[in-house]
Order: C-alpha cells, then structure tokens, then sequence
C-alpha cells in the first residue's frame, strides 16, 4: 500500500512526494521535508507512534492503517485536542465500492431479520476482522436498534470456538484468509424466504488510490477526527451521511 501511494502521489499534478519513510526510518524527516499531509500505511502495532508525531507536529494524517479500537480512537481525539487545526483521518477502506457498499448495507439493514459479514482477504494481512468489517458491522447495529430490531434468531446451543464467527455489536463476522485473494466481503441479509447479498472485491491495492488521494486532499480542511472517507465522499448539502462540521469529530 505504501509503495502505492508514493506512485500514486508522484503522478498527482496538484501533490509534491517531499518524503517516503519505511520502517526504521528518522519520523523527522517528514518535519524537516515540510510534509503538510502524511499518509500512514503500516500496521497495528507502529500506527500510533507516527500518528502521534504526525500530530504533535502539526502534520495532518490519512490513516489506512487497520486494527482500531475505541480506545485507541480516544488517544488520537487527546492528541488532537492539543493540535487545534490538525486534521486525522482514519479510513477503514479507501475503495469507493467498498464505502457505497457500507451505504448499501446502511440502507438495507433495517429490513432483514438477520445479518452476517464474511470478509476475504490475504494471508498477510495482521487484522482480523479487517477495519471494514468492523466498521460495516458497526454502522448495520446502528440502524438495527434506531428500528428496534432486536437479537437475531440463531438456535446454536452447542459450536465449536469460532464458528460463528467474531461478534461485533451483535453482528457475527467471519474472517477468511487465503492465498490469492486480496480484498473481499460480503454482508448477507436475510428474511423470511429471500436473501439479499451486498458483495465487493478489491481486485488490487491500486482500486485503494483514488480514495487516498481524495484524503490526502481534503484532510487540511477538516480539523478533527474523520473516520470515514464516506464523510469527504458525500458531502453534499443536506446529505444525511456526509454532512459535516469543521473542528469536532465525525464518525
Ligand atoms: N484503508 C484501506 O483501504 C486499506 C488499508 N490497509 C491497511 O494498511 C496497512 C498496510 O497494509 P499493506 O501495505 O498491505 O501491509 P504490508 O505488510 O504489505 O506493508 C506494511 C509496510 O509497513 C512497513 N512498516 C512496518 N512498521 C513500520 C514503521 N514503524 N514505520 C514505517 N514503516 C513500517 C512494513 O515494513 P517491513 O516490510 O519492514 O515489515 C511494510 O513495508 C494494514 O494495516 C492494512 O490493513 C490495506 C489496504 C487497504
Ligand atoms: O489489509 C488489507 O489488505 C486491507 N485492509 C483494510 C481492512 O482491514 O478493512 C481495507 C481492505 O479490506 C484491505
């Protein structure tokens, strides 16, 4: 991902690369190469340091790295709050299909009685779920309990561990990891006598770059927490998903 983006930023005509640091590599560098956005695609266990010293330096950050949990959006929120004017945004998925098909599952949750995720990825990834899972489980319970759908039905009394996957705010998540693939999920719904199916596949790490690139553009104009790129996706106006105030967090 990393080595894409740098590709992907060199080819931009409205960017300039001014650093490209792997693993080892002086943070400082970024801070004396005058880096005004960076973009964070490591891992799990490194993202936090650098975002930190991305914040604390004034640098805004577009994060892909994975592996979020609440607390450690609330770290970033403590850095932010010292760092007025520094825009984060973390993006669990920077595929324009795989956000619409978020907005899809968004939309379609609160008419199914029942809901699984199964994502698909390569065996190197370090997360799982992945962060779009997650995130896709998240935003599915939302809009089941604003319609007041309770507990899905599920009789299993007896199952081995793990085989009904992760539970993620009532949702049950399955994590696939196999050669070949790259970036896959599909949310099932289901009811009395239909099943609906919302899949999307990344073919490649390349599908990621447009969306990296929209960050990396607009992170300097939203100072803040950003979880999300549906937030700089859907902008418009009136538009109940992206509709967003400068300075505070949008999740
Ligand atoms: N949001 C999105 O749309 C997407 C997010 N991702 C996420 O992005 C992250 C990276 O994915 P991917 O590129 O596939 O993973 P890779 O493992 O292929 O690459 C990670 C790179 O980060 C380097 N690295 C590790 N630690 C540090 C560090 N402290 N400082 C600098 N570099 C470091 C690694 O170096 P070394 O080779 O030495 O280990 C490696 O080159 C993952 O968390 C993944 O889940 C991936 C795809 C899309
Ligand atoms: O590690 C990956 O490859 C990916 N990670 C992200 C995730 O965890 O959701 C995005 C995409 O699925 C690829």
């Amino acid at each position: 991902m990393g080595t894409e983006a740098v590709r992907a930023v060199e080819a931009a005509d409205d960017l300039e690369l001014v650093a490209a640091l792997g693993r080892g590599d002086d943070l400082s560098a970024m801070v004396e190469a005058g880096a005004e956005v960076a973009v964070e695609l490591t891992g799990p266990e490194s993202v936090l340091t650098n975002l930190e010293f991305c914040v604390r330096n004034g640098i805004h950050g577009v994060v892909g790295t994975t592996g979020w949990t609440p607390e450690r959006f609330d770290l970033v929120r403590g850095w932010l709050a010292d760092a007025p004017g520094t825009g984060v945004l973390i993006a669990p998925n920077f595929g324009i299909g795989a956000i619409l098909s978020m907005r899809f599952a968004r939309e379609a949750a609160r008419f199914y009685e029942s809901v699984e995720i199964v994502e698909l990825h390569h065996p190197d990834k370090a997360d799982a779920p992945s962060g779009t899972a997650v995130r896709t489980a998240q935003l599915v319970a939302e809009v089941r309990r604003e319609a007041g759908l309770g507990a899905q039905p599920d009789a299993t009394s007896t199952a081995l561990p793990g085989a009904r996957g992760a539970d993620v705010d009532g949702v049950p998540v399955h994590a696939v990891r196999l050669r070949g693939l790259v970036a896959h999920q599909e949310v099932l719904f289901g009811d009395a006598g239909e099943v609906l199916t919302i899949r999307h596949d990344s073919m490649n790490r390349g599908s990621f770059m447009p969306g990296v690139l929209l960050g990396v553009r607009r992170v300097p104009g939203a100072p803040g927490l950003t979880i999300g790129l549906e937030h700089f996706l859907f902008d418009q106006p009136g538009d109940p998903v992206g509709g967003r105030s400068h300075g505070t967090d949008v999740e």
